[in-house]
Parts: structure tokens; C-alpha cells; sequence
């Protein structure tokens, strides 16, 4: 019967790995608690090895195998069982399985995140998918209330989740990394301190993307510094394209288009055309030279820009450290929708004449911004997942001077993390009050 396996993995508990330990625990879990939810089991052979029963009723969706459920090697509770999702008229016309790693998993903005992802908001009703969840020791019980939430919640897109603490067995094969777990800066610590600590975190990841993931995978980095943590990803997997690397800088677009339909008097979805240039810090620029309302110029709409240039700059570049002192804790929720947008926009083609923002890597950017960064920029796609940089747009002076400022951030972080990059020996001369996260104002 599927709880007879149990005593196995215990007596060899001794020499499992992390990611193993999740799986036993995982078996552990389900036999305390889902015992009694259990529907009456496919008949098995004694040792088989399988961690969740399935009614007899159930068995047109599952694979069966010599009279066995076959189950998959990683897997948690109810998305041990292995779909055939040609079975159904259903799910006849479902595109084929894609599959999402998202680490921090058991952190503030995945617990909104995942559920997005999981009812079908991000990829599209018809494409079901497995999300594979990294966490750390710290978050190994967490996680499995995160899979456990996700699993009383039904979704019917949602085919697998897996939690492990491997990235080398969570990124395998993944077609999308949501990269959003770091440590948060503490009290009195250095930002060069910060940046090595993450660094390493994104170092180790970025290898093990390039090693165990698809080779096209896109890969969204959310964690901060995120700029920087994307640039330390990519460098440590050069088999991906390094132009499938992306920092999170939707969430700065999002609260520039908010903060200008504000002034303007109109609903935020009058709002296009919004860059956010550079760096997630204190030094971004949210470019209303370019910006468009009802389709004219920003600059024409609002005509107070001495506000443009100071308070509507400086509300977005601190924006999330306003956050923090009204909820004690940083963006979450619209970090997540943020995410969200961000994905949207690379698998939906942009509407004519628009476009959107993400931090991805300067090589070949028309518009002199030093090679070598991530750094945000206007970029239009196609909806295949790539994307291109627009050419078009306006840099007048005051931008140009406002770019270069966080042009010259990035790059002092690029000479901190110089040996996570292998660039070299690191140098760090950042400025007391350089390099400030939105929410650390
Ligand atoms: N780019 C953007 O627009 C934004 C970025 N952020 C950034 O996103 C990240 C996650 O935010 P949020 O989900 O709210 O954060 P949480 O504090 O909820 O943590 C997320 C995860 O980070 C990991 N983590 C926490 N502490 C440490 C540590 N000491 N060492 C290593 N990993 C740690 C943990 O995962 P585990 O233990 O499983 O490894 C944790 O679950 C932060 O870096 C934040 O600054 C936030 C808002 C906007
Ligand atoms: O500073 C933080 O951790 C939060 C953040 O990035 C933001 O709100 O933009």
C-alpha cells in the first residue's frame, strides 16, 4: 500500500541529500495528514514506490504502469500523480507542460506570486504548469505549507509542484527562473557586504541554471540588489543567452505610471510609453520625456516640470522605502503583479507603438549606456519570450545626466562584485548614500 514505504527512506535518512530529506518529509507529511483524505488506492505491489494513492475513479488521468501509478522522481502530495493530459477533452488542446522555478518560494512575494502563476494569469488559460520551488534549511517547513496551500487550492493548470534546497535538482530542465529569494540588508550593515552575500546566492545559481536548465530559459531576477544579482547570474552561465536575463524594474514602471495618471487626473491605464532607465536604487530614472497620457506627450499633459524633475522623480525612486514606513515591511503584493507584467509582457506581443521596461544586459544598446551592465531600458516584444530594445526614443540633456548617474552606481557595483563575475579581484568604493534600494531611503 502506498504508506508501507515509509519506514525505507527513514532508515536511510542519514545519507539523503537536502533535496531528498523534502521528499521523505514530503511522505511524512501526507501519511500524517492526508490519510483520511485519501480515496481507496489502485492495487500496488508491496514495495512500489509511491507517495500518493489515487481512487480507482481518478484512473483515466493517471499513467498507470503494470497495474502502478507511476510517479514522478521529485514531487509533492497530490502532484505525485502523473497526468496524461491527452485523456481529456478538456485538456486535449492545452499546450505542452512548462516548468517554473521560483526561489525565496516560501518568502512574502511568492505567497502572492505562485497563486498567479498557478491560475493560469501569467501563461494563459490553456498552458498548464509545474512550479519548482527552491528554499533553503530556513524554509524547509514553510514551503511545504506553500505546496500544501497550493494544493487545496485546485488549480486545474497547476500539474506539479516540487520543493527542494538543490538548485542543481530544482532548476532541471526549468523554461522560466523566478529568481526572488536574498537576504535583506540589516541594520548597520554594508552595502559591499550585502552585495557579496547576494552575490553568492546568484553566483551558485547561475551556475547551477547553466548546468540543469533548458538552455533558453528566461531567467527574472527579483532578489536585491537585482541589477547586480541578474549581472552575477548571467556571467556564471555562459551557455544561456545573456540576453535572456532580466531584473525586476516593472514595479518602477507601475508606480511611475501611478504617480503621473495622479497628477493628470486620469485612470493609470491612460498612462504608455514609460521608461524607467538604469538602476532599482534611489538613482532610476522614470523618464517622462518620453511618457505618453491619452497619447501626448507627458510634457504637454502636465505642465508643471520643475514637479517632473523633482517630485514625481523622487516619489517613484522612493517609493518603496515610503512603503515600508506605512507597512513595516516592503512591497509584496504589487511586487508580485509587477512580476506578473513582466512576464506578460515577453510571452504577449506589445501593443502597437507601446512599450515596457526591464533591466537586461547593455551589449549592443544604441544608446551609448556602457557594455557589460544590466541595466532597465525600453524593450518591445514579439510575445515569444525575446524581445528587442526601441530605438526611437529622446534623450535630452537633463536625461542623459540623470542615466549617467546611475550608469556610474552600477558600474561601482559591477567593481564589488568583480571576483563573483570573473572579472578579476573586486574593488568597492561605494558612497555612503550611493546605492540605495527604493526601500531604503
Ligand atoms: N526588484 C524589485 O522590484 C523588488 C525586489 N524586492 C526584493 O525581493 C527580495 C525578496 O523579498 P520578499 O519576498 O519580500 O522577502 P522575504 O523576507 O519574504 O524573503 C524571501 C526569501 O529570501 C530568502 N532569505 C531571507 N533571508 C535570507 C538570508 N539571510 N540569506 C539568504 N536568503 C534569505 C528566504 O528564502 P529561503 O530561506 O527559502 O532561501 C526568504 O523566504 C528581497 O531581496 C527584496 O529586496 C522586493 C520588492 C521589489
Ligand atoms: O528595497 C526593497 O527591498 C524593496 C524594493 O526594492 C522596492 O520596494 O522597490
Amino acid at each position: 500500500m502506498a504508506m508501507a514505504e515509509l519506514s525505507a527512506p527513514q532508515k536511510t535518512s542519514t545519507f539523503l541529500n537536502s533535496s531528498s530529506r523534502l521528499r521523505l518529509s514530503s511522505k511524512l507529511h501526507l501519511s500524517n495528514h492526508f490519510r483520511h483524505l485519501l480515496l481507496p488506492p489502485l492495487n500496488t505491489a508491496p514495495n512500489s514506490k509511491i507517495s500518493c494513492s489515487v481512487s480507482q475513479n481518478q484512473a483515466p488521468v493517471a499513467v498507470q504502469e503494470n497495474g502502478l501509478v507511476k510517479t514522478k522522481k521529485e514531487c509533492y502530495g497530490v502532484f505525485c500523480l502523473t497526468y496524461d493530459l491527452k485523456a481529456e477533452e478538456q485538456t486535449k488542446s492545452w499546450k505542452k507542460l512548462i516548468n517554473i522555478a521560483v526561489s525565496g518560494a516560501a518568502g512574502m512575494i511568492s505567497n502572492h506570486l505562485l497563486f498567479k502563476l498557478a491560475s493560469g494569469a501569467v501563461f494563459g488559460p490553456d498552458q498548464p504548469i509545474a512550479l519548482k520551488l527552491l528554499g533553503s534549511e530556513r524554509s524547509i517547513q514553510a514551503l511545504e505549507g506553500v505546496a500544501m496551500e497550493l494544493e487545496d487550492s485546485l488549480f486545474p493548470l497547476l500539474r506539479e509542484v516540487d520543493i527542494g534546497t538543490d538548485p542543481y535538482e530544482v532548476f532541471q530542465d526549468v523554461e522560466w527562473a523566478i529568481l526572488i529569494g536574498a537576504k535583506p540588508r540589516g541594520p548597520g550593515m554594508e552595502r559591499a557586504d550585502l552585495l557579496d552575500i547576494n552575490g553568492q546566492i546568484f553566483a551558485e545559481q547561475g551556475k547551477a541554471l547553466n548546468k540543469v536548465a533548458s538552455p533558453d530559459v528566461k531567467v527574472l531576477v527579483v532578489g536585491n540588489p537585482c541589477n547586480t544579482n541578474a549581472l552575477i547570474c548571467l556571467k556564471n552561465a555562459p551557455n544561456i543567452p545573456a540576453k535572456n536575463f532580466h531584473a525586476l524594474t516593472r514595479l518602477d514602471e507601475n508606480r511611475a505610471k501611478c504617480q503621473l495618471a495622479l497628477k493628470a487626473g486620469v485612470f493609470y491605464d491612460k498612462v504608455s510609453n514609460m521608461t524607467i532607465w538604469g538602476n532599482h536604487s534611489t538613482t532610476q530614472v522614470p523618464d517622462f520625456l518620453n511618457a505618453r497620457i491619452n497619447g501626448v506627450p507627458v510634457k504637454e499633459v502636465i505642465t508643471d516640470h520643475k514637479w517632473l524633475e523633482e517630485g514625481f522623480t523622487e516619489s517613484v525612486q522612493k517609493r518603496g522605502g515610503l512603503l515600508i514606513q506605512k507597512w513595516g515591511r516592503s512591497s509584496a503584493a504589487s511586487t508580485a503583479v509587477s512580476i506578473v507584467d513582466a512576464i506578460k509582457s515577453l510571452v504577449t506581443p506589445t501593443p502597437e507603438g507601446d512599450w515596457f521596461s526591464t533591466g537586461v544586459y547593455t551589449d549592443g544598446n544604441p544608446y551609448g549606456i556602457e557594455e557589460g551592465l544590466v541595466f532597465s531600458m525600453p524593450c518591445r516584444s514579439k510575445g515569444d519570450g525575446d524581445y528587442e530594445l526601441v530605438k526611437d526614443v529622446e534623450i535630452d540633456d537633463y536625461l542623459r545626466k540623470r542615466i549617467a548617474k546611475s550608469e556610474a552606481e552600477l558600474l561601482a557595483e559591477k567593481r564589488c562584485v568583480a571576483h563573483l563575475t570573473g572579472e578579476g579581484i573586486a574593488y568597492c568604493d561605494l558612497g555612503p548614500v550611493d546605492t540605495m534600494l527604493p526601500g531604503e531611503v
